[in-house]
Parts: structure tokens; C-alpha cells; sequence
């Protein structure tokens, strides 16, 4: 049984189809890459794994659970586009609140600030303002917030963009970290050389899934020497 079941769903806003029959099984500890243009559906598809948005058809099961459930929220790390954090309170403050939400004990959530301020390198600027923070900066924290209350299962929405390449290499150890723990991670991209990292891929475009498997899969499958050559070949444009 896969730990995660994305069967039949359908999405529309309005007139315009977003997902169209999307199917997609992901294994537990895996790192998971949602590949796809601008546009091609992922956030939306993201959105409806953590419970924002319900699909016009179909569901979506987690951990043998129908999403969307409070159980599955407690399990989930969810870290959206752009950051939700409050510019005018320090790191420290806003994973306060944040751990007041899911109900962390204050000895509890203590210990757990320092520690996923440590994960993402952040601990010296635990007092500083997020409005004096950087934009990979905010990433961080961000992602330190979504971490925040152990989840089994991140998803994560274009984490690195914005970030520079060195940081992004620490994300991305950070990420190889956490899959160690047995945590299971989906992260949208449209970075072709983050597609590479990660352990499998779906490739998304017109709220399509036009492939499925990990990176080495993909080129043998298709002849191709690189992921972005793999894509091009599956949207139907030859390179
Ligand atoms: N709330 C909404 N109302 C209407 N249309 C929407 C809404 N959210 C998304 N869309 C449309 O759905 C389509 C898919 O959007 P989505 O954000 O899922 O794509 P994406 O692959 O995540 O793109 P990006 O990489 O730019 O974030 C787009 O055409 C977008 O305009």
C-alpha cells in the first residue's frame, strides 16, 4: 500500500480544467519531485494533498486516510509558496505562535524552536525581527515552521526558489537529512537540475501527469540525456 493515493482527480476554476484525471501513487520516505511548467497545475495539486482544496472528482488518501482529516494535519509539514510569517515579530516569536496552533507544550516547543532552528542553520538569528531576515532567509524559517511539529510527511511548494545556489545545495542536504529520519518529502519545482535529486518525479504539464519515475527511469525510458530533455520529449516537443 503506498503512502500516498491520488486516484482520478479532477479540477476545474471556472471554465478552465486545471487537473485532469490525475493518478499517482508515492511510496513512504521517499523524496518526491512535482515537475511542471508555470501554470501546469502543482500548487493546485499540492493544495488539495494537504486539505486547502478539494478536487471536483476524485480523492486523495494519505497514510490510509481520506484527505481532508485532523489526523493528517498533525502529521503534515506544509510550506506554501510564499512565506506566512509576521514581518514585525522575531524567528522566535512567530514559531511560538505557530507551535501554539498545533498545541505544543511550551517545555515541548522550546526544545523543539531550538531544534528546527538548528536544522536550518537560523539558530544565531533566533531574536532577529523576520523583517531583517533575507528572502532565503525567510525560506529557511519557513521551512524551520513547517518542521516544526514533526511531521511524517512534508510538502513543500517551490522551497528554493528565490535562493541562491549555495543555499539551495544546503536546502537540499537538509532535505537528504530529514528523508533519513524516514520523513517522505513532495516539492514542486520547475528547476530541472533540482528534478534530478530528487528520488522520483511526476511530470505535470496542462494538468496533465505525462510521466512517472525516478530521474534515471525517465531518460532510459525516453532516450534522453537530461530531465528537461525527458519533458520536452513527453509534452510532445521534440528537442
Ligand atoms: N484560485 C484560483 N482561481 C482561479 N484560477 C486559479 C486559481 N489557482 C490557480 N488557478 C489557475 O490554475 C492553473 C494552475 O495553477 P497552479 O498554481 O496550480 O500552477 P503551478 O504549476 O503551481 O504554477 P507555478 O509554478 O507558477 O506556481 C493556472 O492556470 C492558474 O491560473
Amino acid at each position: 500500500m503506498s503512502f500516498i493515493n491520488v486516484k482520478h482527480v479532477s479540477h476545474a476554476f471556472g471554465k478552465e480544467k486545471v487537473l485532469e484525471d490525475i493518478n499517482l501513487t508515492i511510496e513512504e520516505g521517499k523524496i518526491f519531485g512535482l515537475l511542471g511548467p508555470s501554470g501546469a497545475g502543482k500548487t493546485t495539486l499540492v493544495n488539495m494533498m494537504v486539505g486547502i482544496l478539494s478536487p471536483d472528482q476524485g480523492e486523495i488518501t494519505i497514510d490510509s486516510t481520506k484527505v481532508p482529516s485532523f489526523d493528517l494535519m498533525n502529521i503534515t509539514g506544509y510550506m506554501a509558496q510564499s512565506d506566512a510569517l509576521y514581518q514585525e515579530l522575531s524567528a522566535k516569536e512567530n514559531l511560538e505562535f505557530m507551535g501554539s496552533i498545533y498545541g505544543l507544550k511550551k517545555s515541548e516547543l522550546k526544545e523543539r524552536i531550538q531544534h528546527v532552528m538548528k536544522t536550518v542553520n537560523l539558530l544565531p538569528h533566533l531574536d532577529k525581527p523576520v523583517e531583517q531576515y533575507s528572502g532565503g532567509m525567510k525560506r529557511r524559517l519557513s521551512l524551520a515552521a513547517a518542521l516544526l511539529h514533526q511531521p511524517k510527511l512534508l510538502i513543500l511548494d517551490e522551497p528554493t526558489v528565490g535562493i541562491d545556489p549555495v543555499l539551495r545545495k544546503e536546502i537540499w542536504e537538509e532535505f537528504r537529512e530529514l528523508q533519513q529520519q524516514g520523513i517522505t518529502i513532495i516539492v514542486t519545482t520547475h528547476v530541472m537540475d533540482e528534478a534530478d535529486k530528487c528520488d522520483e518525479l511526476g511530470l505535470l504539464r496542462d494538468g496533465q501527469l505525462m510521466a512517472k519515475g525516478s530521474p534515471g527511469e525517465l531518460k532510459e525510458q525516453h532516450h534522453a540525456s537530461s530531465i528537461e530533455e525527458v519533458f520536452l520529449t513527453v509534452g510532445g516537443v521534440e528537442s
